[in-house]
């Protein structure tokens, strides 16, 4: 039996992963791909942002980042999709944005039941353009994620000019000189193939996962990168209005603190979803699947950064009902 090709999807918060998923699956219609999706937070909302796939060829790894100590699960998984003969020929697999994916790799590299079954194609990084310098200041993982790919989707070029392009290219080939790099907006590929190509070339990660494994020994699993979550849930529709003007100011006010919001959202008056996504400062609102009838429409919002005062928060998020 031939094995299945694994491609992993790296990159820090909000840098484009769930785009590229999307991307690759309207790109490679013909494949059959499941899709493993890992979130930090225990409400999984980059599935519900997955499109074009039926739900039961995505399996969830939530409450948990999958460097840390979800590998167990992730095994299950795979074993999973292996013995209950799931009709798929490409896995994708989605890290948490904080995720090193040295220890995923390492499950593929030395696992001999998984590597029987499963062939790594490439690990692909998505580089925030607009925030990846601020970013590698605070966090060393984001530096572990170029580091250890055969493939970087230098994304949001719309966002940059072309000064700064050099600059990140620069500071990308001091971290990884192996990588092709490839410019995209909204991580789209054009032309480039992304899967199938078998780029992923172990010796290059080699001595990066030798360094993993010594740190892992120490309570790494615990800490979860310093970086918190919190999950606001409300049955009330909120305000629209309000809850510009909040986030709006929250952001701006936090921005070396937060670094991801992610919420489905049920406005009064309005009749479907609104997805809510920022990145840093950066908002987006989208128009979502309209809600059922009988169904609950419940708000759901993600809250991603450090020293997240969490009552204060929640109390702030309540305020915003209509
Ligand atoms: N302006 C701009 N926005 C982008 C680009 N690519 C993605 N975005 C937006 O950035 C936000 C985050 O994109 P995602 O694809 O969800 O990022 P992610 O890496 O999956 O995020 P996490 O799973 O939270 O780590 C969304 O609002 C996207 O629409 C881009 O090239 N330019």
């Amino acid at each position: 039996m031939s094995k299945i090709p694994v491609t992993v999807i790296t990159g820090f918060l909000g840098a484009g992963k769930t785009s590229l998923l999307n991307n690759l699956i309207a790109k490679y219609s013909d494949k059959k791909f499941a899709i493993i999706e890992n979130e930090f937070g225990e409400e999984n909302i980059d599935s519900t942002l997955v499109e074009n796939i039926q739900s039961e060829d995505i399996f969830e790894l939530s409450n948990g980042c999958i460097c840390c100590n979800l590998n167990q699960e992730l095994f299950v998984v795979l074993q999973k999709l292996v013995e209950s003969k799931h009709d798929f020929n490409h896995l994708l697999i989605e890290t948490t944005g904080i995720a090193d994916p040295g220890s995923i790799l390492a499950s593929f590299i030395s696992d001999p039941i998984i590597k029987s079954q499963f062939e790594l194609d490439s690990v692909i990084c998505l580089v925030d353009a607009k925030n990846v310098d601020s970013d590698l200041k605070k966090e060393n993982v984001l530096s572990k994620q170029v580091a250890i790919s055969d493939t970087i989707l230098l994304n949001k070029l719309d966002l940059v000019n072309e000064e700064k392009i050099e600059s990140i290219l620069n500071l990308i080939k001091k971290k990884n000189q192996h990588a092709e790099i490839i410019k995209s907006e909204f991580s789209k590929l054009g032309n480039h193939q992304l899967l199938d190509q078998f780029s992923y070339k172990p010796e290059n990660i080699f001595h990066h996962i030798l360094g993993l494994e010594t740190r892992m020994k120490g309570n790494f699993s615990e800490n979860n990168h310093g970086i918190q979550n919190m999950l606001f849930k409300c049955d009330e529709p909120l305000d629209q209005m309000k809850i510009g003007m909040w986030l709006d100011a929250f952001l701006q006010f936090n921005q070396d603190t937060i670094y991801r919001v992610k919420g489905i959202l049920n406005l009064a008056g309005v009749d479907n979803r609104i997805i809510l996504q920022s990145v840093h400062t950066q908002i987006q609102a989208t128009v979502g699947k309209a809600w059922s009838g009988d169904e609950k429409r419940e708000s759901k919002i993600v809250i991603i950064g450090k020293d997240l005062n969490q009552e204060i928060i929640e109390k702030n998020l309540l305020d915003l009902k209509a």
